[in-house]
């Protein structure tokens, strides 16, 4: 059977360019390797009727594209709880503090801010569209973000925060990562404060049914066109158009679009090797380490104490943690990274190990009650077959500047999508559903 496009991947890319696609008249077809749509965003159902989010989870403020898709499909959202006193494990003590700023030392918190500032002011001057462009670009893609910050910050303490800051960001290390990319991926999320706040930040709201929410909806419009279960394992190109192959089925169609990560997009087989530029960006944009984990309480205890669930530490497997109870506060959930280098060595535990690991990480924030949970769940991301890390694909030092203008290049009949393609939001949710609405764009005046 004949297509006009191919989209592979089911993620909120994939579903969003296949929906204006078919809304347009064309002839789609989405294949997707999970037997399920959201790829990243996995919205886990529980026996009891609630449920938790194991991918992507919230929005914010200018991340207007899944906003208006929200408001079409009629899913409601609600803020992140954020009411009492946050955490901080510092030294080995726990202490409460009202507000964003942690009771660090002075000089820790002056360079802290310093520091801030001044990344959020380099990233102004990125150009999002070409960021290998931008004045400075070499120099910044030659150093890392841990290097910027040894430069930076003459505080340790200092430093170490803004580490735990940046993981919970990158879901990597800050010498994994390129400085230009942080700026990039600064601005393209309006600035450092708004990546890391909940309030006004991109911690702001959370769905109500989860984040899967949209996108099922979406899908639902596309069942016929949506093909789960369905690995992509080849391409074939000619002048004319592509085979689309995996086990049991051969698709042909005029475009196709590839709607999953870099990284991810590097394990299909073409019959054309791609250019040799494209081809090293795939080798390079690497996945980010994150396990999210949950412990689920019959009632959310610590705001009995006042306390909002936001705890954080500098030393600690956990390094952040967040109040992600229900709308209704019925349950108690409390949910926590484990990430970058933390992640690698955490993902060599035995699933008993983890669990306790992350228990007892829980409680050195919040005393023996956070030990009396009714359930632990988990998900490495890096552990998934279709995804192999997260949150995102991140560029290390020089790819931006030597094969970072392939990204959004189209090769022939196949052109890409997925939320590492996105200027605005990249990384995010929002992102992907920008994406989507690119490619499709993109595609209509020539099919
Ligand atoms: C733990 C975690 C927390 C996050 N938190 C947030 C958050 O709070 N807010 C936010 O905005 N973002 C968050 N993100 C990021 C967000 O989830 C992603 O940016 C977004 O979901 C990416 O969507 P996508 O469509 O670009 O890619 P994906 O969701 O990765 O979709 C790609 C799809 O392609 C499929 N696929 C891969 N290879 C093949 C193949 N060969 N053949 C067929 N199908 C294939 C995959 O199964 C997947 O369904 C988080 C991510 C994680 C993992």
């Amino acid at each position: 059977m004949n297509f006009d496009v191919i989209i592979i991947g089911a993620g909120y890319a994939g579903v969003t360019a296949a929906l204006n696609l078919k809304r347009a008249g064309k002839k789609v077809l989405v294949l997707e390797a999970r037997d399920r749509v959201g790829g990243r965003v996995y919205t886990k159902y529980l026996n009891d009727g609630n449920y938790v989010d194991l991918g992507g989870q919230w929005i914010g403020p200018t991340q207007d594209r899944i906003y208006a898709l929200a408001k079409e499909f009629e899913v409601e959202t609600f803020k992140t709880y954020d009411e009492g006193k946050s955490t901080l494990l510092y030294k080995d003590k726990v202490k409460a503090y009202k507000g964003l700023i942690p009771p660090l030392p002075v000089y820790a918190l002056l360079s802290l801010d310093a520091a801030i500032k001044k990344i959020n002011k380099l990233s102004k001057g990125i150009d999002l569209h070409a960021p290998w462009q931008s004045q400075n670009a070499k120099q910044y893609d030659s150093m890392t973000l841990q290097s910027w910050m040894e430069s930076q910050m003459g505080s340790k303490v200092a430093r170490s925060f803004f580490q735990v800051a940046a993981e919970a960001i990158f879901a990597a290390h800050p010498s994994e990562v390129s400085l230009l990319h942080a700026l990039f991926y600064t601005k393209s999320g309006t600035d450092f404060d708004c990546l890391m706040n909940i309030k006004k930040g991109a911690q702001e709201e959370r769905f109500v049914g989860g984040a899967q929410e949209v996108v099922n909806r979406m899908a639902a419009l596309l069942a016929d066109e949506i093909q789960l279960n369905s690995p992509v394992k080849r391409i074939n190109q000619d002048s004319e158009g592509d085979d689309v192959i995996g086990e049991g089925f051969n698709y042909r169609a005029r475009k196709v679009i590839v709607a999953v990560p870099p990284a991810m997009a590097a394990r299909i087989e073409f019959n054309q090797p791609l250019p040799p530029n494209r081809d090293q960006l795939m080798q390079r944009m690497f996945m980010g380490s994150v396990v999210k984990c949950y412990a689920i309480y019959d009632k959310s205890f610590w705001r009995d104490k006042g306390l909002n669930g936001l705890c954080t530490t500098n030393n600690g497997l956990i390094s952040v943690t967040f109040d992600n109870s229900p709308k209704d506060g019925s349950k108690g959930m409390l949910m926590g990274f484990v990430l970058a280098n933390q992640a690698k060595a955490f993902m060599e535990l035995t699933t008993s190990e983890r669990e306790k690991a992350v228990i007892n990480s829980f409680a050195s924030f919040l005393g023996p009650d956070a030990r009396n949970y009714e359930q632990y769940l988990e998900q490495a991301w890096a552990e998934e077959e279709w995804s192999r890390g997260c949150f995102a694909g991140i560029m290390p030092p020089g790819a931006w500047t030597s094969v970072g203008k392939t990204l959004r290049e189209p090769v022939g009949n196949i052109h890409w999508a997925g939320t590492e393609t996105s200027e605005i939001w990249n990384g995010y949710i929002d992102g992907a559903v920008r994406s989507g609405e690119r490619v499709a764009k993109e595609l209509m005046p020539l099919l």
